[in-house]
């Protein structure tokens, strides 16, 4: 069973958006949803991950967040713990650098179905905030 550690970032503007980016049609998870981020490499700190994974998928240089939510998740194939930070600080603007199409979304419009179901917890959380 594989077993993954992933960062990912709630990339939240001054107006209350978040930045999300939509799953390549042939990646686990295909079309959902998603909080930019990856895998967390060894020897790397889930800070260190993020920072990488938003300047490799987004552009941005992360320079203010804080651990929004942690959990475990298993799926069928593989069990996965997930670190969302919220991301409140950057340089530049983020885009879909990998080609996948990204846009900001109110946050009180997320909806859990369009996301991967271990975001739930951090989708319902969002929409009460
Ligand atoms: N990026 C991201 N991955 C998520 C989220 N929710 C969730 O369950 N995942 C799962 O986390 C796992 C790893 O994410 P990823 O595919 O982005 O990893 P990565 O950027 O390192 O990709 P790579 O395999 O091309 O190196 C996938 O199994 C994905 O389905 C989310 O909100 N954002
Ligand atoms: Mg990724």
């Amino acid at each position: 069973m594989k077993q993954l550690q992933i960062a990912v970032g709630i990339i939240r503007n001054p107006q209350g958006e978040i930045f999300i980016t939509q799953r390549a049609s042939d990646a686990h998870m295909a079309n959902k949803l998603e909080f930019p981020g990856g895998k967390i490499e060894a020897g790397e700190t889930p800070e260190q991950a993020l920072v990488r994974e938003l300047e490799e998928e987004t552009g941005i240089t992360a320079t203010e967040f804080t651990l929004f939510e942690k959990l475990a998740y298993q799926f069928p194939d593989r069990h996965i713990t997930l670190w969302f930070f919220m991301v409140e600080g950057w340089e530049g603007e983020p885009w879909g650098k990998e080609g996948q199409p990204g846009r900001w979304i109110a946050q009180k419009a997320l909806v859990a179905a369009d996301f991967p179901p271990a975001n739930e917890p951090v989708i319902s959380r969002l929409q009460q905030s």
